[in-house]
């Protein structure tokens, strides 16, 4: 379904609605200044929730602004819904909504007079239609009920959601979000999540910047991944769960009599650690390896069977713990 505030964009096969070669931004003159991002190869189907994830100051906002036009790159080619950026910024941009650092929006006013205002200083909207699209994107967001209402009555979530409204004000096809959940109490952020649950249902494509694993896990279907300001590495989400390889985990004081055993099996890289080994467990039975430990007299104390979860595969891609909380 669509309706006037999102477009499912059409695709050719292969396009991507956020692409980037070897993007590169470097602040200030001095080349020995380390690089904010570096040589980014970003590639965001159409249809995605892209979840942009890493670590304050990893260099998310930089790209996000180097996307938008908003700042320009060092070096290396930016391309938004297929329009090279920022050459095709007039093209491009009336079809990509963003969010970044929010709209600076008036206390006193409501939510329909704000959004008002922010359509005024759009030139490329048309004015005749602002009641109809400020409802329409009101609606979308859930806040026609409270659309008279002052800005600075507004919850954390709905004072985002009328940011995202502000972001709607004409059909996008992509929609490009700064850290939408940041500093928002847990009903705001159950609020703007479920809306951006929402507008993917619609068909259009997200671009969430955020420093919590737990956000992507709940709303993106994809996800790439920055580390010092370089994209360590971008996938569907599914595809990366399925390189999570599960592991058998033995626990017993005598690891080494365990891991003989276990390597005798046939399993690979098994690892003896203080009071336990693991190994890959490939196509083993795990009962098997069970009745092979204790025929072999191993003491087994604790059996099972472990499956890195993603934030495991992100600290094995980065060497770093991701913000779990949220
Ligand atoms: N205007 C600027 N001038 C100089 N350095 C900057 C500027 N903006 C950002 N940086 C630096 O560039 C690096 C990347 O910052 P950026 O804001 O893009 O990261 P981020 O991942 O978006 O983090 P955050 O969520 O904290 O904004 C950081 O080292 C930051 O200090």
């Amino acid at each position: 379904m669509t309706d006037a505030t999102t477009v499912a964009a059409a695709r050719e096969p292969g396009s991507r609605a956020v692409r980037t070669r070897k993007l590169s931004k470097r602040y200030g003159r001095r080349a020995t200044a380390a690089l904010a991002v570096d040589g980014l190869d970003l590639e965001v189907p159409y249809g995605a929730v892209f979840g942009f994830l890493g670590p304050n100051g990893c260099g998310k906002t930089t790209t996000i602004r180097m996307l938008l036009g908003l700042i320009e790159a060092s070096s290396g080619e930016a391309e938004l819904l297929g329009v090279p950026m920022p050459g095709g910024a007039r093209t491009a941009l009336p079809r990509v909504g963003a969010l970044v650092e929010g709209p600076a929006f008036h206390p006193y006013l409501s939510g329909v007079d704000n959004l008002r205002r922010l359509d005024a200083v759009d030139r490329s909207t048309d004015p005749a239609t602002v009641d109809e699209r400020i409802e329409s994107a009101l609606d979308r967001v859930g806040l026609r009920p409270a659309a008279r209402k002052r800005f600075r009555a507004y919850s954390l979530g709905m004072k985002q959601r009328l940011a995202i409204a502000g972001a709607l004000l004409r059909p996008r096809e992509l929609l490009i979000l700064d850290e939408p959940t940041n500093g928002l109490d847990p009903q705001g952020t159950r609020e703007v999540r479920s809306l951006i649950a929402q507008l993917a249902a619609d068909g259009v494509t997200i671009m969430l910047s955020t420093h919590l694993l737990s956000e992507v896990e709940q709303v993106c279907s994809h996800v790439g991944v920055m580390h010092k300001g370089r994209l360590v590495t971008q996938s569907p989400i599914e595809d990366l769960r399925a390189t999570a390889v599960p592991r058998v985990r033995v626990e017993t004081v005598a690891a080494e009599d365990a891991a003989r055993v276990l390597t005798g099996a046939g399993l690979d890289d098994v690892v003896v650690a203080a009071g336990e080994v693991t190994a890959l467990l490939g196509e083993h039975q795990p009962e098997k390896l069970v009745d092979a430990l204790v025929g072999d007299g191993v003491p087994v104390r604790g059996f099972g069977v472990v499956r890195p979860d993603l934030e495991d595969l992100f600290v094995s891609l980065t060497g770093e713990g991701f913000d779990v909380s949220g």
